[in-house]
């Protein structure tokens, strides 16, 4: 089974490609795979002939996406396109990520399914819904997960830059009105060895389509920001008299809008994959563990 990872130098692609480094895989930076390169993409595709393509190559600055709009939509949309036309071309099965941040956030009550309307607020929204819809369009056989609020102990993410914060200053400021689902990569990236090895062994019937993965319980950033406090006061690597005080998200100026409720409901992932949500505040446990034995 030879499966080919895009973006092998991000957060999810490094993973990927330390979970799957023992079988036939192919494991691409940008410097040697630019995803938004057609020719490129289809050479390498044609060459290594893959039975699985795994897309962690992404555009994932909500931020700077909204003064960078070609940008973004060049990996997000169109370099998605080449690896998908690409995919089709080898009868390769393609699983790509997609995010939370494709909802517009105003569902009142509960988490977002998959047949529910996709409408986002920002650029680096609208980009990734954009290539899901051409994966969609394109691809036969496709996996699509929307996951959200990922965090590992070894990247920039939103973990390891509140307890950077925090042991810089004592004082902190979150949001305190978007919500959704902190999801550990360490939890992604199982479940997507999960979907790898039905692949593997042709267990394949009716599991293609679009699928929500994230961790629970479902909070908001401000609570989240709590949790990760508490633990990494409990451990010793942030001061115990740190301060944390809440925000509404219209007095915290940003570029890029978010979603203010963007919980995924992940229970057709977990009904077909035979998996169960994770609570997110076990993988939490073992990146603070991760970052204090590496201070
Ligand atoms: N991080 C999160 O909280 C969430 C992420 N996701 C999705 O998960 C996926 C993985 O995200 P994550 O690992 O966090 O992202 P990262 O930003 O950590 O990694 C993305 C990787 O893609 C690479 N890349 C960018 N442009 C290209 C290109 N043209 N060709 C090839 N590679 C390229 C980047 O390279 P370089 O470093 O050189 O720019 C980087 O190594 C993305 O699809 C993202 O949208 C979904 C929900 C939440
Ligand atoms: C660091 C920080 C963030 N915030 C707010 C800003 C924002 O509304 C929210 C999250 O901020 P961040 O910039 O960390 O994350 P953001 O870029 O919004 O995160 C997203 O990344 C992309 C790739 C995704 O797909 C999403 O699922 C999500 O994980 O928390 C604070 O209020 N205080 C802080 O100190």
């Amino acid at each position: 089974m030879r499966i080919l990872i895009t973006g092998s130098a991000g957060m999810l692609g490094y993973s990927l490609s330390e979970n799957f480094r023992d079988g036939d895989c192919y494991c691409c930076t940008r410097a040697e795979l630019d995803i938004t390169n057609e020719s490129q993409v289809f050479e390498i595709v044609l060459k290594f002939n893959p039975d699985i393509i795994i897309n962690g190559a992404a555009y994932t600055s909500a931020e700077k996406a909204e003064d960078n709009i070609e940008e973004a939509y060049a990996v997000n949309c169109y370099g998605v396109k080449y690896l998908a036309a690409a995919a089709e071309s080898v009868n390769s099965c393609l699983i790509h990520i997609s995010t939370d941040y494709v909802f517009k956030g105003d569902k009142k009550n509960g988490c977002y399914i998959e047949s529910d309307i996709a409408e986002p607020v920002n650029i680096y929204g609208k980009s990734k819904l954009a290539g899901e819809q051409i994966v969609k369009e394109l691809c036969s056989k496709y996996i699509i997960i929307r996951t959200s609020w990922l965090f590992n102990a070894q990247n920039n993410n939103f973990v390891t830059s509140i307890i950077n914060s925090l042991r810089n200053k004592k004082e902190l400021t979150v949001v305190n009105d978007q919500l959704g689902g902190p999801t550990f990569l360490g939890d992604l990236v199982d479940s997507i060895d999960k979907i790898v090895n039905r692949i593997k062994i042709n267990d394949v019937d009716g599991i293609w389509g679009l699928y929500h993965y994230s961790g629970f319980p479902y909070v908001s950033w401000y609570e989240f920001a709590c949790v990760i406090a508490q633990y990494s006061q409990l451990s010793g690597i942030v001061e115990p008299d740190v301060r944390m005080n809440s925000i509404l998200s219209e007095n915290y100026i940003l570029r890029a809008k978010r979603p203010k409720n963007s919980q995924l409901n992940s229970m057709k992932f977990c009904r077909v994959f035979g998996v169960e949500q994770k609570d997110w505040r076990v993988g939490l446990e073992k990146v603070i563990y991760s970052i204090s034995n590496n201070l």
